[in-house]
């Protein structure tokens, strides 16, 4: 072996580990940190923003699909969604799927993303997706293992970082989501004949849509909105929307939802029916790891049928709480018998904990849309 040779050698070794000691920086520098409340702590790797770190409330879901409904929905605000279907990502990310402007979660836990996207309607990955609507996630997990975690313990606190934490770092207060506040404003189709005013305490577009398909025109106000308020507005139904955080919370607007139910057609939705419960002096307790999924069984206690529905929260309605109100219980899920729906008997008043407007989930609740029509069109909201 000549002696330029072995310099060769030598210098392609130097060269190899130059490039070796990068790769593993590099790979170190992906690594992100899952440390729960309780101190467990699982590694993965960094997806969607890189560097974003986030303290948050973990929570699970097992719906299998409609990721990209679950991402935008603004009742996950200030919550890391897991994911316990192991790949998320299949079909990508299309337009028109959104249930609000952008990524409402405040990070992702996932097995897998799929990084490469066949169907033909997908216009990017979701790490992309997560990534242009910087949104930390967290690859590689094994979320089978932290969703028998969250089941054990309950709903967590937790933090997504980007180097090990202490355990004097961990923090943990559970995080209590913002209420989103958004402007008053009027879907486009205004002269339609019957007109909902929508509460929006972080409506799902899905649900706006889904009263416009029969027609419906909605005016969207905040919680800030006062009886007057919304009487001025002339409705002939109110929709009380779903929302993140604590139901309690929105106690200021308790009084006038005692004052709409009076005087006008009334549906609550998820958050919307938590309030309407409050409302009527029933009460509502933190459930130990929530319902979030696409396959919920609820049996309506008139009729004994039983439905697949969506759902996705984390507080119920006490449901032996609701006897000393004026409020009768119509549907419960019948894995834990929770309260999953309520009508004020012998007026036009109802809600339920699951979603209707299903987005994502199967279809068979839309026609409470249909009925809170009738109801409205029964108490002359045709004009
Ligand atoms: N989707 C919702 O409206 C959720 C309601 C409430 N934030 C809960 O978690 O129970």
């Amino acid at each position: 072996m000549t002696f330029s040779n072995v310099s060769l050698i030598l210098f392609k070794k130097a060269i190899n580990h130059v490039q070796r000691g990068d790769i593993e920086e590099a790979a170190f520098n992906m690594k992100k940190y899952l440390t729960l409340e309780n101190g467990d702590v699982f590694i993965g790797t960094a997806a969607g923003n890189l560097t974003k770190e986030i303290h948050g409330e973990l929570v699970f879901t097992t719906s299998m699909t409609g990721y990209q409904e679950t991402l935008t929905d603004p009742s996950y605000t200030n919550q890391m969604i897991t994911f316990t279907y192991p790949l998320i990502g299949n079909y990508g990310i299309s337009l028109g799927a959104n249930q609000s402007p952008s990524v409402a979660a405040a990070a992702v836990v996932a097995q897998e993303f799929a990084e490469t996207v066949y169907h033909y309607q997908s216009v990017m990955t979701v790490s992309q997706f997560l990534e242009k609507a910087g949104v930390p996630a967290i690859i590689g997990v094994d979320t089978r293992k932290l969703t028998k975690v969250i089941r054990e313990h309950g709903t967590m606190a937790a933090s997504l970082t980007n180097q090990p934490l202490s355990k004097s770092q961990l923090n943990g207060s559970q995080t209590v989501a913002d209420v989103v506040k958004s402007a008053t404003y009027s879907p486009a189709d205004g002269a339609q004949a019957t007109h909902v005013v929508l509460v929006d305490f972080g409506v799902k577009t899905n649900i706006i849509k889904s009263l416009q398909a029969f027609n419906v025109s909605v005016t969207v106000v905040t919680p800030e909105a006062t009886f007057q308020d919304i009487e001025a507005l002339h409705p002939d139904g109110i929709l009380l929307s779903n929302g993140p955080g604590n139901p309690e919370d929105f106690s200021a607007f308790l009084p006038v939802i005692s004052q709409l139910q009076n005087q006008y057609p009334l549906f609550g939705i998820c958050l919307g029916h938590q309030l309407l419960a409050l409302a009527n002096g029933a009460h509502t307790y933190k459930m130990p790891f929530g319902h979030r999924g696409i396959n919920h069984p609820v049996k309506n206690l008139k009729t004994g049928e039983v439905i697949m529905t969506s759902q996705n929260h984390g507080y119920a309605v006490d449901i032996d709480s609701v006897d000393n109100t004026p409020l009768e219980v119509t549907g419960i899920e019948i894995n834990d018998n929770t309260c999953e729906a309520l009508e004020y008997p012998n007026r036009p008043v109802f809600s339920v904990q699951y979603h209707p407007e299903a987005a994502p989930g199967p279809h068979e609740a839309r026609r409470l849309f249909n009925q809170f029509v009738e109801l409205m069109h029964a108490n002359g909201g045709i004009k």
